[in-house]
């Protein structure tokens, strides 16, 4: 089948075929960790004192970061580095005893900053309104309205537990105990946990519902808040306990971003190549680090020696040749898309569970992944709590992104082995990647250029 160039945009993009090339290497180095440079901007933000964050990720949601943080009067200071993805930061905190203000906060589609930022805002004195991407209105806040609420804020809004919303506070948090479902997204745990340092008596906060998915980021958010000077306690199960304390600023190195180096590490899977990662970390709270288990259960070799991880194919010279997999991705669903687009090249069928959850991500990923697989001839179907892919892609076509980044790095790897597939709007990727043509072209002329 050929694409009907006539329905391409002028942002959609012909995903590279790669043909041949096989038992070769490429050298890819990712930018840092979306989820850790927001963690830390916000921190900093909240420090006593200036900090210096390293290697930060530079992408729309880390700027969606900055910028927010910079309406309620943290100042940012870029520090030239020579690295190719961008400068350091040098973070100035917020001042808590400005005078009562009013802004207009757009987050976007992030989520980390819908859910982050709003708390920060309760802590200063006067009206936030908060707005995203048409799509962000779709994406579940309830919990971090009613914890507002319950944390003695006004929050002003439509009633149906969605932005946009308006958060109005004299600035003073005095309530001690919440309890919160935090069973759509992981994220509004993290939200209340990271402001909760500023709370005049600090928080325990009780975790109600069905469990959370996407844990090691809720670890993730301890342990950046306990890098820092915060003290904060888990009890294992659902209770978490934040002490009142004012912390100096910090100075910190940003890992890469785990679950953006999967598109790479699946690109060798599909392709029977080599990639390989440096700066890979050998302790992490991020969940891209599942990868290590993920990946061999396709056949592919793995190995992390000297901070760098390095990922072979199973098939070299051949697609297809690689089986499907049964796999519980509750821990870390941000993979889940790249997960399924390995999938729908592999010989034997998937299934793909517990990650309900994704329904509110980005977009409706289940819907969506289901969708673009059946469309370029694959066998998808939704199930309660992920997607079974029950026969692999068979041709190109335009395959839809719904505005979501991991719907267009999953694309690229299915077009590797698959001529034909035009990627919607590839420049979402900046979302958290951005030069991730540039990025992607780069592997395969390494792999070509190996041949
Ligand atoms: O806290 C974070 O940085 C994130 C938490 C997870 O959210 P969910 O719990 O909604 O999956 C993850 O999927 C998202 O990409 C980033
Ligand atoms: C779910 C994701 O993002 P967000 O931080 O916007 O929730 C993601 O990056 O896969």
């Amino acid at each position: 089948m050929s694409v009907n160039n006539s329905a391409m945009a002028s942002g959609d993009w012909g995903a590279p075929t790669l043909s041949g090339a096989a038992d070769a290497s490429a050298l890819v180095e990712i930018p840092g960790s979306k989820s850790l440079t927001n963690r830390y901007l916000l921190l900093a933000a909240l420090a006593e004192t200036p900090s210096l964050i390293h290697a930060p990720l530079h992408s729309r949601d880390s700027q969606l970061m900055v910028q927010a943080l910079t309406q309620l009067g943290a100042r940012f200071e870029e520090i030239p580095t020579n690295s190719s993805f961008g400068p350091d930061l040098r973070v100035h905190p917020i001042d808590f005893s400005a005078p009562e203000r009013s802004v207009s906060i757009d987050v976007g589609l992030a989520g980390t900053v819908m859910r982050f930022v709003p708390p920060v805002a309760a802590l200063l004195s006067g009206s936030f309104a908060f707005d995203g991407d048409p799509h962000a209105r779709q994406r579940p806040m309830g919990p971090v309205i009613d914890s507002l609420r319950a944390l003695g804020a006004q929050v002003e809004d439509a009633g149906v537990g969605a932005l946009p919303f308006t958060v109005i506070s004299d600035g003073l948090i005095v309530a001690s105990e919440l309890e919160i479902d935090a069973s759509a997204s992981s994220q509004f745990a993290s939200a209340v946990l990271l402001a909760a340092c500023r709370f005049e008596n600090g928080l325990t906060l009780r975790h109600i519902g069905s469990p959370i998915p996407s844990m090691p980021h809720v670890e993730m958010t301890l342990e950046t808040m306990r890098q820092v000077g915060i003290d904060v306690s888990y009890d294992g199960q659902n209770t978490w306990q934040v002490a009142a304390s004012r912390f100096p600023g910090f100075e910190v190195t940003i890992e890469p971003d785990l679950s953006n180096a999967g598109p790479f590490l699946a690109a060798a899977v599909v392709s029977g190549n080599t990639v390989i990662i440096p700066r890979w970390p050998l302790e992490t709270t991020q969940g891209g680090n599942d990868w290590l288990e993920i990946l061999p259960a396709f056949g592919a070799a793995v190995s992390l020696e000297a901070g760098e991880l390095r990922v072979t194919g199973p098939a070299a010279g051949a697609s297809s040749q690689y089986p499907g997999l049964n796999w519980d991705l509750s821990e870390a669903g941000e993979l889940a898309p790249t997960v399924a687009a390995i999938c729908a090249l592999a010989s034997t069928p998937s299934v793909l569970s517990g990650i309900a959850h994704l329904r509110g991500h980005e977009t409706d990923r289940l819907a969506a992944l289901t969708q673009e697989i059946n469309r370029l001839g694959g066998q998808a179907q939704e199930t309660a709590d992920g997607i079974r892919i029950e026969a692999p892609v068979e041709h190109g076509d335009f395959f839809r992104t719904y505005d979501d980044h991991r719907m267009a790095t999953a694309a690229a790897i299915i077009g590797l082995q698959v001529p034909d597939v035009v990627v919607e709007n590839v420049e979402t990727t900046a979302k958290t990647l951005p030069g991730f043509t540039h990025l992607w072209q780069n592997m395969l002329d390494q792999w070509k250029g190996a041949q």
